[in-house]
């Protein structure tokens, strides 16, 4: 069979990896895949900087649109990243006939229906493994391996910037800024490293992982986002002298009422295999009611690792192109006209457990009107600390964990707690997962 040809757009990080990992294992893929895969060309605005990456053999074009107008590119590879001209070029070369493979969550997450659709109605593939957790194999064991299963939920930690960030400010002491700037330089942060602290980054794969999961539509726009621009020292060193460490995890869960879809700091206990996750790696916990709880582990993040998913995917199509459209696996694991309605729920409907640090005056009666508080709003409590505080006499920091209660009855409880004159400071609370 002829080989497969390929363009590609955006020749950056991951880009320049696909370059080296197609260049590299050029013939290991090939008896994996059948046939040949070509990279024939690629864009980037900078024709010099490119000829250093790919040499003489691959066509260099200054314009994207060179590549989808060839007649002979089979796939389209969009590595650019963002969700303004990646979106025009995608659409464009999906109206072209193109199969494409893109890495862009961003672009998935939140124009994921329209491109999925626009890719049924002309018969090419979508493939995306690399847009959540890098180089594992999450969306193939969502889609493929894991298709016997009813699942109940998927926790991950599934943005590697922020995770080398918490590791390395709680093993090294270093401030937040040098080792985000480190994780920049090392490729790993987001064109907009905004996008990795506050958590969007690791939305956007939430939300791709709950419509495999649950088959339902991308819903972006309905994920509750906090990042860890708020997270302090001092909660990272309670969280561990009550036996968890924090770390930002996507949620995505089955309740009765609907699905919760969610990315914040969460207390997860130190004995969790996920607790242990360090540096820029990823891990996705999937829990499934045939084959219980699973874990995937590996680079989610940077050039080599990223390019791994794309290089996959791109055997994927050299493999089923041929194959009858609706034959082939379906872009979001379920069939099209199969999606579900359930509702993603709102934040107050979402049940978890609770870290509260309250910093309360040192006197009598203070801990039985917060324990009252809590009890009046029907939450019960699990374990309280009381640590001297650092930030003065006279008062005292008390450490409250609570078992699992409705979001909406903790932030009830929250404002009547925070108006006790003894209660001296905003309250912190984050959430706590057992993920058992
Ligand atoms: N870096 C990583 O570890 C990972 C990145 N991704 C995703 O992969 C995509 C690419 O990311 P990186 O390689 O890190 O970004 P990058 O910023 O290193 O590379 C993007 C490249 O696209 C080029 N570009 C911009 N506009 C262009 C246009 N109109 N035509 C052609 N080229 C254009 C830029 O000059 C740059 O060289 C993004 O969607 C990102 O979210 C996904 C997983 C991991
Ligand atoms: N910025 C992302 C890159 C991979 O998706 C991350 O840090 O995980
Ligand atoms: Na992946």
């Amino acid at each position: 069979m002829k080989p497969i040809q390929v363009g590609l757009m955006g020749l950056g990080t991951v880009g320049a990896g696909v370059f080296h990992v197609l260049s590299r294992n050029q013939e290991e893929i090939q008896r994996r895949a059948g046939r040949g895969i070509e990279l024939t060309m690629v864009s980037r605005r900078n024709l010099d900087a490119a000829r250093d990456i790919v040499g003489d053999r691959v066509r260099i074009v200054a314009d994207a649109r060179e590549i989808i107008a060839n007649p002979d590119i089979d796939i389209v590879v969009e590595l650019i990243g963002g969700y303004g001209i990646a979106r025009d070029l995608v659409l464009e070369a999906i109206a072209a006939g193109k199969h494409v493979v893109t890495a862009n969550k961003a672009l998935l997450a939140v124009h994921g229906s329209e491109i999925f659709a626009a890719a049924r109605a002309q018969g090419v593939m979508v493939a995306f493994e690399a847009a959540v957790a890098g180089g594992i194999p999450i969306i193939k064991a969502l889609r493929e391996g894991l298709t016997a299963n009813r699942i109940e939920w998927i926790a991950g930690i599934i943005n590697g910037t922020t995770n080398f960030i918490l590791s390395e400010m709680r093993d090294k002491g270093l401030d937040f800024d040098v080792v985000l700037k480190e994780a920049q330089r090392l490729g790993y942060a987001e064109a907009d490293p905004t996008f990795d602290i506050e958590g969007v980054d690791a939305a956007h794969k939430a939300t791709l992982m709950s419509a495999l999961a649950f088959g339902i539509p991308v819903q972006f726009d309905r994920a509750h986002i906090e990042g860890i621009t708020k997270l302090s020292a001092t909660d990272i060193r309670y969280a561990e002298q009550l036996g968890y460490r924090i770390k930002l995890l996507g949620i995505a869960k089955r309740q009765a009422e609907g699905i919760e879809l969610r990315v914040h700091p969460t207390l997860v206990p130190s004995k969790r295999l996920i607790a242990n996750v360090e540096g820029a790696m990823n891990a996705v916990m999937v829990q499934g009611d045939a084959v219980g709880t699973t874990l995937y582990y590996g680079k989610g993040a940077g050039s080599e690792p990223t390019a791994s998913a794309v290089v996959a995917d791109l055997v994927d199509i050299a493999r089923l192109a041929t194959a009858d459209p609706d034959h082939r696996v379906p872009h979001l694991a379920f069939q099209p006209d199969s999606l579900a309605s359930t509702p993603i729920l709102p934040i107050d409907q979402v049940r978890t457990a609770f870290y509260l640090r309250l910093c309360v005056a040192d006197q009598k009666g203070v801990l039985a009107n917060i324990t009252r508080i809590l009890a009046d709003s029907d939450i019960s409590i699990d374990a309280v600390l009381q640590r001297e505080s650092a930030e003065g006499e006279n008062q005292t920091d008390l450490i409250i964990l609570t078992h699992e209660t409705v979001e909406g009855a903790m932030r009830h409880a929250l404002t009547q707690m925070q108006s006790l004159p003894t209660v001296l400071a905003p309250i912190v609370s984050l959430r706590k997962e057992e993920l058992a």
